[in-house]
């Protein structure tokens, strides 16, 4: 071969700019790992694995405890190859959901959720920019507005009296209800009415979905390897499973589109969340791949985080017989007598209800530790200066706790968020740093009116309508936790209903 004919100016600049490339990115990562040596970290790091030994099954909770040890605001982490910035106080919350947070409000690259929302072109994963900025508006503007939510509302209602017949059911034959499988089944039925409205049981597609959420929990939930080893994702078990599942959710939703397709539903209030992206779809030059996208992110981001909330609220309730017998209190005097069931109307009255929803969320937030934020340029948190490209964690579970911000932080006291006491003032909109159970700034979640009214209505009915007992011999209430896709309770809740009398 004439090496002189390969070697043109052109190609020699070629050369020569490689080399500079390459000098860049090699500065550019050793001054990222100073300045990540400069950030309090948990000695014991391993190589390779970095502090993954140190993660344990209940990661919110090691977190917790390695940064009272090493890193109260701000700590660095190393999981696998990843470097994360774990936040655990209020301060530094701010900090990087705030003043920083134009810079924090990208995702990490997830592989798993690559392949099952197609390059993740959902919202939860997209990265910061301009098409997570569209999908934002299109989910906030037409499918989880307040109006929208109220729209929804027949349906939640309909749902609900299936729930109440069968814990009716329960209470002739003086049986235990798994409780914490009615919310899941409510929570999930619920965004089938919203995401499918008039097609929902058909063909068992409820159920179906159900079982698709299994599975994807599965898959994403807890610490991926392949998240800290993104080398790994070829070989990846995980993520050949994740490619079966999404032909599954594939062609569910693609036929669920083409029905819809076939027949459009123009009136507003009447469309469910398929016909709203259909119409919508050529004004945001949306693809079938991002329709399908935005409506796994409903059915994955909605239904376990509901569920897991109303099954800690309710577990709570039963662990603390003064609190339930006050919300009962209040739900049974706020509805006439006689009336079927607690519509929405009423719930607006009932603030002790809505301070136990806080309470739960407070003490038990589904995402303990939000979704991983990254970083898209170098800032300074809390004195130390954080490289771009740095994944976040903020440990809202351990802000909830934090015994130097919550008087009797272990407790459940739904008063402390009541008119006159002290927190009366939080609320869900993330604007106070030490409670973050939907996150705050760009990437807060946008179902909050939809969670909230989902939350409401279903425990309201079912403390209006039924006084509730451990099943005999029962030894309490088991609240050991496990860490998946959310953190959840991980013995069923069983629990007798009786029929209240005095209605
Ligand atoms: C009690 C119920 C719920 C809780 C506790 C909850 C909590 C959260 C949290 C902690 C985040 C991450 C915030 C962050 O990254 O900083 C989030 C994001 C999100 N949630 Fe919720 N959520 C709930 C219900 C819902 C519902 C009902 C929907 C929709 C139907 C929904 C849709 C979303 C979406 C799409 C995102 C991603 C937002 C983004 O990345 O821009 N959530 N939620």
């Amino acid at each position: 071969m004439d090496l002189g004919a390969i070697a043109t100016p052109q190609s020699l600049w070629l050369v020569f700019l490689l080399f500079l490339i390459v000098v860049y990115l090699v500065t550019l990562s050793s001054r990222a790992d100073k300045l990540y040596s400069k950030l309090p970290s948990p000695p014991f790091k391993l190589p390779l694995i970095g502090h993954l030994h140190l993660v344990g099954s209940l990661p919110h909770v090691a977190l917790r405890d390695l940064a009272r040890k090493h890193g109260p605001d701000v700590m660095l982490i190393r999981l696998g190859v990843v470097p994360t910035l774990v936040v655990s106080s209020p301060r530094a919350a701010k900090a990087v959901l705030r003043t920083y947070d134009h810079l924090f409000a990208s995702r990490p690259h997830s592989p798993v959720g690559d392949i099952l929302f197609s390059g993740s072109t959902n919202i939860a994963f997209a990265p910061y920019g301009d098409y997570w900025r569209q999908l934002r508006k299109i989910v906030t503007t037409h499918l989880l507005s307040a109006r929208k939510v109220r729209a929804n509302r027949a349906a939640r209602e309909m749902e609900l009296r299936l729930v109440l017949d069968r814990v009716k059911a329960a209470t002739a034959a003086s049986s235990a209800v798994d409780v914490s499988e009615v919310f899941s089944y409510f929570a999930n039925d619920v965004i089938c009415q919203a995401v499918l409205g008039r097609l929902p049981r058909e063909a068992g597609r409820n159920k179906m979905f159900r079982e698709l959420l299994e599975i994807n929990s599965k898959l994403l939930g807890g610490f991926i390897l392949t998240d800290f080893f993104p080398s790994l994702a070829r070989l990846d078990l995980v993520s050949r499973k994740a490619v079966n599942q999404k032909k599954t959710w594939d062609d569910l939703l693609d036929d669920l589109i083409d029905k819809h397709a076939s027949k459009m539903v123009t009136v507003e209030d009447e469309q469910d969340f398929i016909d709203v992206l259909l119409s919508v779809r050529q004004e945001y030059g949306l693809t079938n791949h991002n329709i399908k996208a935005i409506l796994m992110d409903m059915f994955e981001a909605g239904t376990d985080t509901t569920y897991v909330s109303l099954d800690y609220a309710m577990a709570e309730l039963m662990r603390n017989p003064r609190v339930m017998t006050k919300l009962q209190a209040e739900v049974r005097s706020c509805v006439t007598k006689g009336k079927e069931m607690v519509t929405e109307e009423d719930l607006a009255s009932m603030s002790y209800l809505k301070a136990v929803m806080k309470e739960a969320m407070r003490l038990h937030p589904s995402g303990a530790l939000l979704i991983p934020h990254l970083s898209v340029a170098e800032c300074d948190v809390e004195g130390y200066t954080i490289p771009s490209g740095t994944r976040l964690m903020v440990n809202a579970w351990a802000l909830g706790r934090d015994p130097t911000c919550w008087e009797n932080a272990e407790e459940f006291m739904p008063e402390r968020f009541m008119e006159g006491a002290m927190d009366a003032a939080c609320d869900f909109q993330g604007n106070d740093f030490r409670f973050l159970p939907f996150g705050s700034g760009r990437r807060i979640c946008p179902g909050i009116t939809f969670a909230a009214v989902t939350f409401e209505i279903i425990l309201a009915n079912l403390i209006y309508h039924f006084d509730w007992e451990l099943p005999e011999g029962s030894p309490g209430v088991d609240m050991t936790e496990e860490y998946g896709i959310d953190v959840h309770r991980k013995v069923k809740l069983l629990l007798v209903p009786r029929v209240a009398h005095d209605l």
